[in-house]
């Protein structure tokens, strides 16, 4: 369980994470979204106990990073910084950060496997693609088998069959129980992947919700073409419905109504339809007007 209860981080004069409050639960994936410079990263260091806050609290099943008695077993964290030494080989600071962890020799290799690096485990991890490093940092995070995961823009660099894999570990360590708060700037990237979202702007949650919801009724628009626009845009307003016009068409594009609240409308009024259609907001449209400030 992730929690962040009114935190806030100041630097200078720019307030980089402010008031913000949100809980990412077991057994489901949190994105965590925002624009460039909303505060992600910097709440995200404050999870992991890489930066202070300046004041409210960010708890890591319910304590704060420096509170947990075994932090690696407890909570994986993928940031966006390189981790490994670029001349060591992947293996071998797998198994230098399992010493930290309390992790066996087993389970470096078993890893190693699980991200797909077993052939590449022995080369120099500053020979690796931008994608092997991801996949490496993964295999870091999960070292300690910790409940909690952490992750940073973790798509960055991967290719399709890597964001495919991605989604298929994370969506099993969530499915066992476990806690997982993936950060990125892009939904389009996540959208098939989380089942709870968080949007931020200027450091604050714009909306937290189950991913199904954040569409919501009040997203969805009707177009609707009939014989008297005018008479029409009149009804669907006495039946409660917003009404703007396409200046170019006579279609007439409704919120509010459902279609069939808007068909009844137009038969008690006594207007032919020759169009009714729902067109409903992309997720990418709907977190780019929550995203921007
Ligand atoms: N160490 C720092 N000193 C001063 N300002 C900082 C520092 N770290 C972050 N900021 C500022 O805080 C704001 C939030 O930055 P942050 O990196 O958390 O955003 P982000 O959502 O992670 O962005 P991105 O998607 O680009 O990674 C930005 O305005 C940034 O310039």
């Amino acid at each position: 369980m992730i929690e962040t209860i009114e935190l806030t981080k100041t630097y200078r004069s720019v307030r980089a994470v402010d008031g913000l409050s949100f809980t990412a639960r077991p057994g489901r994936v949190t994105g965590f979204l925002g624009l460039n410079g909303s505060g992600k990263t910097t709440t995200l260091r404050m999870l992991l106990g890489l930066s202070r806050p300046t004041s409210g609290a960010a708890l890591i099943n319910g304590k704060p990073y420096a509170e947990l008695s075994t932090p690696l077993r407890q909570v994986g964290a993928v940031l966006e910084q390189g981790i490994s030494h670029p001349g060591q080989s992947g293996r071998a600071h797998l198994i230098g950060q399992a010493m930290l962890a309390g992790a066996s020799r087993a389970r470096v290799d078993q890893l190693l496997d699980a991200v797909g690096l077993a052939d590449a485990g022995h080369r120099r991890t500053g020979d690796y693609s931008l994608g092997m490093r991801q996949r490496l940092a993964v295999a870091t995070a999960l070292l300690g088998e910790p409940q909690v995961l952490v992750l940073d823009e973790p798509a960055n660099g991967l290719d399709p069959e890597g964001i495919a894999w991605l989604r298929w570990l994370l969506r099993g360590h969530a499915d066992a129980g476990g806690t997982v708060l993936i950060s990125s700037h892009l939904l389009a990237e996540l959208a098939q992947l989380i089942d709870d979202v968080v949007i931020v702007a200027n450091g604050q949650v714009r909306r937290a919700t189950p991913l199904t919801e954040l569409a919501g009724a009040d997203g969805v628009r009707l177009r609707v073409r009939g014989r008297d626009p005018v008479r029409l845009w009149r009804a669907f307003e006495d039946a409660g419905g917003k009404v703007t016009a396409d200046e170019q068409t006579p279609t007439l594009e409704v919120a509010g109504l459902t279609a069939e609240e808007a068909g009844e409308a137009a038969f008690h009024a006594g207007v032919p339809l020759y169009e009714l259609s729902t067109d409903a907001p992309s997720l990418e449209q709907i977190f780019l007007e929550l995203a921007a400030a």
